[in-house]
């Protein structure tokens, strides 16, 4: 009833409160107090694993690529990496021009999965639990961005690192280059949401396979099982950076608000169920129905032959 009053008078009100409301929304993250998480708690207990950090860079196109940066551990993440994801997600969902991301790692690899030297020392259950849902809430925000995002996968994505890319929309694979959900060897399984949401990409048939036999999944068996959507092939036609950028550029043409509700609709009936999906998708459009680029089409009388 409340929400509902809220929601009238934001309608009523400006466009803009409407789409802060919305943005506040998709800042949710699954754990809080309630579930006995204390952010401030566990961020200062993975500062204490310096080294590395997440790079982040914004361009006026509205592409922004955030690099995941550790070459001498093969990308993988430290805890002060992990305080800085969260840091650049923050930015990022501040970012009103933002269309489109691509997540890369640097150095032609993509990440060797959580550092093996904070696991070691961060081995009780407990600090375990902590880091986990530290990690499930940064990555589930990254995944709501209202923009769309590609992870760019060239050399290894192991254990964490492959979790993080199905936090992605869309994963993109370098010729050579290998997906796999090593935890079963670790005696592990996922822990940062890789499992729930490899399930809603893959199905829980193929799922079951990538994590049961720890397989290591090359590009063509991603195309297979809709892991990946395209092997960025060709030597001369530019990094894999670049190819990665014009792949996105396809999806991210057009305003920025138009973009951002796209992502939003299509999040939301991937995440709410049905009525709920219905009602989230009437209040985007309401963001977009007869904003400055619709008004701009109906004026130019576009045809779509
Ligand atoms: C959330 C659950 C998790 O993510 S558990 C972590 C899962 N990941 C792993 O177990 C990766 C273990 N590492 C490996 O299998 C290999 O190092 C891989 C990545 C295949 C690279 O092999 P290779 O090309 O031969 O290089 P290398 O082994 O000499 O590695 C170079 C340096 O990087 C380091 N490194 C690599 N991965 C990690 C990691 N996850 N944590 C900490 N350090 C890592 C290696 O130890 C090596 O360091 P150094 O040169 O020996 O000092």
């Amino acid at each position: 009833m409340v929400l509902c009053a809220v929601r009238q008078h934001l309608l009523r009100g400006s466009r803009g409160a409407w789409a802060r409301f919305l943005q506040r929304q998709s800042r949710c993250c699954v754990y809080s107090s309630v579930h006995g998480f204390q952010q401030e708690e566990i961020r200062e207990k993975l500062q204490a694993f310096p080294g590395g950090s997440i790079e982040l860079l914004t361009q006026e196109s509205g592409l922004a690529v955030l690099t995941i940066n550790y070459p001498s551990r093969m990308n993988a993440f430290s805890g002060s990496m992990m305080v800085d994801l969260e840091e650049r997600v923050s930015q990022l969902e501040g970012w009103t021009d933002g269309k489109g991301l691509i997540v890369q790692g640097a150095s032609g690899t993509f990440c060797s999965g959580s550092d093996l030297n904070a696991v070691r020392a961060l081995s009780n259950p407990q600090d375990g639990m902590k880091m986990c849902m530290f990690m499930q809430n940064t990555l589930t925000r990254l995944l709501r961005l209202p923009m769309i995002s590609v992870a760019l996968v060239e050399g290894r994505a192991l254990g964490g690192g492959a979790e993080l890319t199905t936090a992605c929309d869309f994963r993109l694979m370098a010729p050579g280059s290998v997906i796999q959900f090593v935890h079963k060897h670790m005696g592990l399984v996922p822990g940062w949401g890789g499992a729930a949401r490899l399930v809603r990409i893959v199905g829980s048939q193929n799922a079951l396979k990538l994590l049961g036999g720890a397989v290591k999944v090359d590009p063509e068996l991603a195309l297979q099982i809709g892991l990946a959507e395209e092997v960025l092939q060709g030597e001369g036609a530019g990094t894999p950076l670049q190819r990665a950028e014009n792949w996105l550029s396809v999806y991210t043409k057009g305003p920025a608000p138009v973009i951002q509700a796209v992502k939003k609709v299509v999040l939301s009936g991937r995440e709410l169920p049905l009525s709920e999906a219905l009602r989230t998708e009437k209040d985007v459009f309401g963001t977009v129905w007869g904003g400055p680029a619709n008004m701009q089409a109906l004026a130019s009388k576009s045809k779509h032959r």
